[in-house]
């Protein structure tokens, strides 16, 4: 099925282009054609001259009566064109129903792993709506959907759900006309089958069909030509081949609909603040630029435009290019139901389904990312369907573990095989590990996609159809072809973090030394637990192992191994490596020895690490099914005396991950109020996503605080309105940081206190551009005790100035806290 569809991609519109093409009479009078032609009129009603920057692209659609005489010249001339276009013969519909064949043929079928090769299912069978809504309404800077299910499987009654087809309509009055969307979700959500539903729906003629012409343009794709130069036009003809015969000024007339879709996987820097200016549609550049252009309005100033990302490559685009975000947000609950329903015929098995999802807590959240639903299915219809049922899964590790399990068992039904359909083979065992350390070696590098070059590099031969069938089918993909050149992947992230973590322990087992490369660490040790170990001593007990593992993903910046590192943990207990099938050595764990794993994941002293990224220990902990700390917390949480209950760092990282995944807002987190130390309050801070007021004082804050106070206030501003942190040392550069969250629209805050926090006049700078981007909500800002200066304090007040501020107490004095009035 893959090589079908890779095949499809570009060969087969050439082919179908030509052959769409041949020898059709053309019929000018077809109603159809007319009405077509109206559309486009009426659409440049709507639609600004070149030109004109993205940003103010909305003040100039207004509607003639509005218009400036340059404009009105300019419309009547597009007018004139499209007009003149049509009337001379131009094949403008034959173009565009060869395109929408093209891209029918391209959408209908879904790319998700299949296990009989060839077959495909269709979309429009499995296409289960989604919830989308309207706006940010989650924390932006985390990049995988495991992470996000802790967070989104509550819903914010002010979210306003938007459906696919509607991304670019004009939804109420207080909407201008919405000519660039960027929808953020997490892997594995729908972005791809959003844009692949939007774009079959256009081309079967059932949605949105004032636009021209909808030109999806996959990042991962773009990727390959990146160091190419190219015109906009012949970039089209590359990706688009139907369109072969489209014309510069073709691209002027229509109304055209450019979607970008994976930012987040492309592997070129948009750079908005310096670039060249293009706005000439055959101009040669770099991709990157053309992209920068097309999004700023430079060039083609009236196409849309639609891009997709995971969060956390969504910064790239500047806000102010953005006219409407959206946020896929997964299946609410019905639709969960609605997903497995469609999945199954058999329909007394999707009630059971349904019911045992139902059953278990962590399945049922699981189930919120589409993803989860697929590789769900696939285990519980196996188990469903098996004599002897056993446990149902409980752990991300159990789930991934039965995964490939039914995918072993699968190729052996397949392909027969003298031995139970759940052993491997030697071959099989040899072909998915070498997949492993593909997986491994290019996650720690973190890259999703792969070359032909980098599977020989491991071993796997691509000529292989071993590669392609049975047991691989469902993990690994051969994503496209484009020049001749076959990129490869797993079939989600997830797949290859799991992937890499098997491989990764295979290697602990039969002491490897690609692992001692990979646990030596440069930083000095930062767990007090193992002071005395030298870094470059080889690990040898597992405990060791799995300590230099997590030690080794802390020290990633954006969390890039946190889920390798918890199917690590997972994959230590003897009743998951059972579920392999013998893919993994079987070790013999002494009891003692994975107590003392867990005992370390207890006492891991984590004063370096970002409070947020401390709760994927305790997720380690609930993967190797510890459930002793949870307990407790949930024993705090119920008894009366909680300032007399001393906690333990981890237990606050436990505490912290239930207070924000909580249905109820907190009215006040003070800090001061638990029994812990330092650190175990760190720890507690993200939980300020889900509180009113917090009271962070005195706490021996610092700079890193703020990074993550910032990230866990951008998750959910509509609740905090106090936040108070005085006497702390925040710095300047801490300052900073929050900033960033101040000036976002989305943020509500009231009362910020700074008092003593080791400001300077640079805060003031920071805090006043803050003020000048979101004046509208503060109120009391507090910054006594700080060595502002009066310049600083000066520029303050100039925000001050602004009418819309609505700031009314200012203490900023040095040696007395002084109300001042503003
Ligand atoms: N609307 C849907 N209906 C049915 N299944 C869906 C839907 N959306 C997603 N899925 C399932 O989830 C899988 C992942 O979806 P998709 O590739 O669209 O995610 P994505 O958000 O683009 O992820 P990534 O950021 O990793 O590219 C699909 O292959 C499919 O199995």
């Amino acid at each position: 099925m893959d090589e079908d569809r890779a095949e499809a991609t570009v060969p087969s519109w050439v082919s179908l282009k030509s052959d769409w093409s041949k020898g059709r009479m053309i019929d000018f009078r077809s109603s159809d054609k007319i009405e077509r032609g109206e559309h486009i009129l009426s659409n440049w009603d709507q639609s600004a001259p070149p030109g004109e920057s993205s940003c103010s692209q909305s003040e100039s659609r207004s509607g003639d009566a509005e218009m400036k005489p340059k404009q009105i010249v300019l419309m009547i001339y597009y007018r004139w064109k499209s007009l003149v276009y049509l009337c001379s013969g131009g094949d403008l519909q034959e173009v565009i129903e060869g395109h929408k064949m093209s891209l029918k043929r391209r959408c209908e079928h879904v790319t998700e792993g299949t296990n009989e090769a060839g077959s495909g299912t269709l979309l429009n069978k499995i296409y289960t709506e989604l919830y989308i809504t309207e706006g940010q309404s989650e924390e932006v800077d985390t990049q995988h959907e495991v992470r996000q299910l802790e967070r989104t499987s509550k819903k914010n009654i002010q979210d306003t759900p938007i459906k696919c087809q509607d991304i670019f309509k004009v939804l109420s009055e207080q909407q201008r006309h919405i000519r660039v969307v960027l929808t953020n979700g997490v892997a594995g959500v729908g972005k791809t089958f959003s844009v692949q539903k939007f774009s079959l729906d256009w081309a079967e003629g059932l949605e949105n069909q004032d636009i021209s012409l909808v030109l999806p343009l996959s990042c991962r794709e773009l990727n390959l030509i990146r160091d190419e130069q190219h015109s906009l036009l012949s970039l089209l003809h590359v990706f688009h081949p139907t369109l072969q015969k489209i014309r510069a000024e073709d691209l002027t007339v229509w109304k055209l609909l450019f979607i970008f879709d994976g930012l987040d996987e492309s592997r070129f820097s948009l750079g908005f603040n310096k670039h060249q200016l293009i706005s000439d549609v055959t101009q040669v550049s770099s991709v990157e630029v053309l992209l920068v252009n097309l999004i700023q309005g430079n060039l083609l100033p009236s196409a849309l435009i639609w891009i997709t990302s995971r969060p956390a490559a969504a910064y790239q685009i500047p806000p102010s290019c953005v006219d409407r975000i959206t946020e896929v947000r997964g299946f609410t609950d019905s639709q969960k139901e609605e997903y497995f329903r469609r999945r199954f015929s058999d329909e007394d098995l999707s009630k059971r389904i349904i019911s045992h999802i139902k059953a278990s807590r962590s399945l049922h959240i699981m189930c919120l990312i589409p993803v989860f639903c697929w590789i769900t299915a696939i285990v519980l219809e196996d188990m469903m369907t098996r004599d002897q049922r056993g446990e149902l899964p409980k752990t991300l590790t159990d789930l991934y573990s039965h995964f490939l399990r039914v995918q072993i068992k699968r190729k052996k039904q397949k392909y027969g095989g003298k031995q139970r359909p759940e052993e491997l083979t030697e071959a099989d065992k040899e072909l998915l590990l070498k997949l492993g350390r593909l997986a491994f070696e290019h996650l720690e590098k973190g890259n999703i996609m792969f070359y032909s070059k980098d599977l020989k590099r491991c071993g796997l031969d691509v000529s292989e159809v071993s590669v392609y069938s049975g047991v691989c089918t469902e993990i690994f993909k051969r994503e496209s072809v484009i020049f001749q050149k076959s990129v490869y992947c797993f079939v989600h992230l997830s797949i290859q973090e799991f992937l890499a973590a098997v491989y990764m322990f295979h290697c602990y087992t039969i002491n490897e030394r690609i692992m001692e490369s990979f646990l030596k660490y440069l930083k000095p040790n930062p767990f007090s637990c193992f002071v005395g170990l030298l870094n470059d001593d080889p690990a040898t007990s597992l405990d060791d192992f799995l300590m230099r593992a997590l030690m080794k993903s802390l020290e990633s910046k954006n969390g890039h191994l946190d889920l390798f590192v918890r199917f690590l943990h997972g994959l230590s207990l003897e009743s998951n490596q059972r579920i392999l099938g013998g893919l993994l050595d079987q070790m013999e764990n002494h009891p003692e020895i994975i107590q003392k794993v867990l005992n370390n994941l207890k006492e891991v002293n984590s004063d370096e690490i970002s409070p947020e990224r401390s709760i994927n220990i305790f997720h380690c902990l609930m993967e190797m099914k510890d459930q002793s700390v949870h307990q407790e917390i949930q024993e705090f949480l119920k008894s009366e005396k909680k300032s007399e209950r001393r906690l333990s760092e981890i237990h606050c990282s436990a505490l912290a991950y239930l207070l924000q995944m909580s249905e109820e807002v907190l009215d006040e987190l003070n800090l001061q109020q638990y029994n812990t130390s330092d650190e175990g309050r760190r720890r507690l801070i993200p939980a300020v996503r889900n509180c009113r007021k917090a009271e962070l004082c005195y706490c021996n804050l610092s700079d890193l605080s703020c990074g993550s106070l910032a990230s866990a206030l951008r998750s959910n501003p509509s609740h905090l309105r106090v936040l108070e942190l005085n006497g702390n040392q925040l710095k300047d550069s801490g300052v900073k940081l929050l900033c960033g969250f101040l000036q976002d629209p989305l943020c509500k805050l009231e009362t910020l206190r700074l008092g003593d926090c080791c400001l300077s006049k640079n805060s003031c700078d920071s805090l006043t551009s803050a003020l000048r981007s979101n004046p509208s909500y503060l109120r009391e800002l507090d910054l006594s005790w700080n060595q502002l200066k009066d310049p600083g304090v000066k520029r303050l007040c100039g925000a001050l100035q602004d009418p819309l501020c609505e700031l009314e107490t200012l203490r900023s004095v040095r040696d007395d806290p002084v109300l001042s009035q503003v």
